[in-house]
């Protein structure tokens, strides 16, 4: 375990990151013509452009030092050994054994874990096939024509986001629906949408003890039995999950419970059972494809040499951008509608995974750790914080993702929003000099003191760093391949900032918190002593709800 501010790249980096005298963007683009081809990486139908990033060959090399002192290749391949890299969980991370298409063994503690992922894969086919040919009856006789996930964290952003990417290869006849949260709005709005004769619930949880999984269960399975009698859960109900003993509690017959495994993170499982719903929305053939995507990605970043690895790079300019150049923020703007959700979703691989302040040792950290990651659909995000990006105070690294093919090609829609991405990244890089915008207030007609009075607030300062990742269309292998992408690149980033990016011990305080004040509320149990905010708020409460 090594603090990185003791490597030597670290501090041969920190002598680098000199912004009076580091090259702009432009000048690095300048200075040369091959720059483009010289920072990007393609595998397959995915390009990587990280050249307008603030970096040169020579930065470059002290980032790949940077790596190689930190034990990248050493952690990656105890990664892929099994080995028990959650350290504080006492567990293997080993996502990457759940989407293996070779033949090759991955064991944990000595046992080859391939036969059973290949089982569950196996039942999961079965009954995903079952359900889409309407060959899985409902109570009353009838096939199914609603699936609602219920989940939350792990157990729903990934396949809610995944069935979104995938929209194009649903089928008509089935609406997929994901429960998340506690907020019963939620539950009253989609169930609003089903019927109970044709509706499936699949309740995915990784412990079975999630309070807003199990709230939301129980309100569905109400829900089913007042209109279908006690019997019909069997039919209507299936599970996901690591938790038998709590399935059964629940009610769910464990014949219809999905395993998968404790070295399975929450935030990893949308390749495990967990994808369940993704393989009724699309078919599981195409579920497997995306696993094969995924699979290539994990090849690639297993083999290849760290100056030619895509999730290394990628990993490497995050941390370049975060540690050395002050950047807190990262954002995720997919010109790909049908990737709406990838923010949402890559807020909880980066956040849980890296938002951490205690390094493996247990000493707290004295550098910056994982950014605060955020994002909307392009075009939808210019013309609201881009605005931010461009001219605000803080540097704000972007990671523009785009197709060249699109699903719908309607008119010249697709050109347009192809047009903004890559204006977008340019316009960030570039910027604009006193001088351009002098030339284009004189152009449009400006002099004298409203010229001078309106140049500043025209300026771009550019030399603002972006990533482009370019596909040729939004197919499940390509969206595969993106995911463990962002997977890798997360992994990467956690060895070199000496965290555990397998835990996530953050969220439990609130966890806890919440079950104190629940029967406060109902009046149920005295007040706990609290600080005079969370009294007054829980007092409020009370009042408002009595009509006090
Ligand atoms: O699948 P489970 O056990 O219901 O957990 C849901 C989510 O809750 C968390 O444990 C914490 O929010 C996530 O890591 C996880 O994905």
């Amino acid at each position: 375990m090594t603090h990185p501010t003791t490597l030597p790249a670290w501090q041969a980096l920190a002598d680098k990151a000199d912004p009076q005298t580091m090259p702009s963007l432009r000048d690095l683009f300048a200075a040369d013509p091959d720059r483009f081809a010289d920072f990007s990486l393609r595998l397959d139908d995915v390009l990587l452009d990280y050249s307008k990033n603030r970096i040169d060959r020579a930065t470059r090399a002290l980032l790949i030092d940077l790596a190689r002192e930190a034990g990248i290749e050493a952690a990656r391949d105890a990664m892929f050994g099994g080995d028990q890299v959650n350290l504080t969980e006492h567990r293997a991370v080993l996502h990457v054994a759940l989407r293996n298409r070779s033949d090759r063994a991955i064991r944990v503690g000595g046992t080859d874990v391939m036969p059973e992922i290949r089982a569950v894969l196996a039942r999961m086919k079965s009954f995903s096939e079952q359900v889409r040919s309407g060959a899985w009856l409902g109570a009353t006789g009838q096939p199914i024509r609603s699936v609602v996930n219920i989940g939350i964290g792990g157990s729903d952003l990934g396949p809610a986001m995944v069935a979104d990417a995938l929209k194009p290869y649903q089928s008509p006849d089935l609406a997929v629906h994901f429960l998340s949260n506690v907020d019963g709005t939620q539950a009253a709005e989609i169930l609003k949408l089903c019927d109970p004769a044709t509706t499936l619930f699949i309740v995915a949880s990784k412990t079975f003890t999630t309070q807003e999984t199990l709230a939301n269960a129980h309100t569905a399975r109400d829900w089913l039995v007042s209109a279908l009698g006690e019997a019909a859960v069997e039919r209507h109900f299936v599970a996901l999950s690591t938790n038998a003993k709590a399935v059964a509690a629940f009610g769910i017959d464990t014949d219809n419970m999905f395993a998968f495994w404790d070295w399975v993170g929450g935030r990893y499982s949308l390749w495990s059972a967990i994808g369940l719903s993704i393989a009724v929305a699309i078919g599981f053939d195409r579920f497997e494809e995306m696993l094969a995507g995924a699979h290539a990605m994990d090849e690639h970043f297993r083999t290849a040499p760290l100056e030619a690895n895509m999730p290394v790079l990628m990993a490497l300019v995050g941390v370049w951008n975060a540690n050395f150049l002050g950047a807190e923020a990262i954002a995720v703007l997919p010109y790909d509608q049908y990737l709406h959700r990838l923010p949402a979703y890559l807020q909880q691989l980066d956040m849980e995974s890296n938002g951490k302040s205690t390094c493996r040792d247990g000493a707290p950290v004295t550098w910056t750790t994982g950014p605060v990651l955020f994002g909307e659909p392009g075009t939808n995000g210019q013309h609201a914080f881009y605005q931010l990006i461009h001219q605000g105070t803080r540097l704000v690294p972007c990671d523009f993702l785009a197709s060249a093919e699109t699903h719908n090609p309607l008119g010249n829609h697709h050109l347009l929003l192809l047009s903004n991405v890559l204006a977008q990244a340019e316009a960030l890089m570039r910027g604009k000099t006193e001088a351009e915008a002098r030339a284009e207030l004189i152009a449009a007609g400006l002099s004298g003191d409203e010229l001078e009075a309106q140049l500043p607030h025209r300026l771009f300062s550019g030399n603002r760093p972006s990533n482009t990742l370019l596909y040729r269309r939004l197919d499940p292998r390509t969206l595969g391949m993106l995911l463990a992408l962002y997977e890798h690149k997360v992994f990467v980033q956690g060895v070199i900032w000496d965290i555990n990016s397998f835990d996530q011990w953050g969220v439990e305080l609130g966890k806890a918190l919440a079950k104190a004040i629940l029967p406060e509320l109902s009046g149920e149990a005295a007040a706990n002593p609290h600080d005079s905010s969370t009294a007054g708020l829980i007092a409020t409460i009370r009042a408002l709800r009595t009509g006090g």
